[in-house]
């Protein structure tokens, strides 16, 4: 990612805690014609059938990997139960990220705002790279029934999950932006058309 600059588009970095909408509100940025950047479907891309990071995650992580590229049900559970191979599993991927996302800024230079949709902004730095910050968030109790609702998951795996990121308050407390996703769609829609204004205002 290029440091913040007079220069280029404009970087909002999107993030927030799991569940809490960003998917959804990235979507809203991207139907009001911002372009769009998504981490996860890139690293889920990288990781499916074919994917360039599948040699190296079957190195390091034996089995977990096959014609449908990577198992990622069996290796979340190996990695979120252990710090050490979570991080095996990051030194693998985030740079690859970190790759897309430089092309990604290449492709749009010429656009006046463009959004990159993070979920770890704070925790792997990125916040430092962009210029304005927005968090989505919606109160402790719907995000964990939203989560909760999801195949395959658990309370367990929902806390472990959440001790491993930026807790919200804090991410709320850094963002430049706030974005509410405990109220309907249509009023975080309208929070997210208002930012766009802004946003495009100081452009
Ligand atoms: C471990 C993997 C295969 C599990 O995949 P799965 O589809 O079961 O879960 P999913 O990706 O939807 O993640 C579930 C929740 O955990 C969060 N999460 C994922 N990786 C991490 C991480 N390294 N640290 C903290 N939270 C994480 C996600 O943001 C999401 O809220 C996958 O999450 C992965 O490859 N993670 C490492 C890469 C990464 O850091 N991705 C997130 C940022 S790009
Ligand atoms: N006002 C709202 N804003 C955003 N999402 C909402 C809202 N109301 C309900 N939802 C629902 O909440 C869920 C949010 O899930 P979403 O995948 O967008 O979250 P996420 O932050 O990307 O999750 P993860 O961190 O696990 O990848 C969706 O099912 C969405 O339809």
């Amino acid at each position: 990612m290029k440091d913040k600059s007079t220069s280029g588009p404009k970087m909002i970095g999107l993030t927030g805690s799991i569940g809490m909408g960003k998917s959804t509100v990235a979507a809203m940025f991207e139907h009001a014609g911002i372009p769009v950047f998504d981490a996860d479907a890139e690293v889920r891309t990288m990781q499916g059938p074919g994917g360039e990071l599948i040699p190296a995650i079957e190195a390091a992580f034996p089995g977990s990997t096959g014609p449908g590229g990577v198992d990622r049900d069996a290796l979340g559970k190996l990695v979120f139960a252990d710090k050490a191979k979570l991080a095996a599993l990051e030194g693998i991927v985030h740079p690859a990220v970190g790759q897309k996302r430089a092309q990604f800024l290449k492709d749009n230079a010429d656009e006046p705002l463009i959004l990159f949709d993070i979920p770890l902004l704070f925790e792997g730095g990125g916040h430092a790279h962009v210029d304005h910050i927005v968090v989505v968030s919606a109160p402790a109790l719907v995000q964990r029934e939203r989560v909760l609702a999801r195949p395959g998951m658990t309370p367990e795996k929902f806390e472990h999950i959440l001790g491993l990121q930026t807790p919200d308050q804090e991410k709320r407390e850094r963002a430049d932006h706030v974005i509410e996703t405990g109220v309907s769609l249509e009023e975080t829609e309208e929070q997210v058309r208002a930012l766009i204004e802004v946003l495009k205002a100081q452009v």
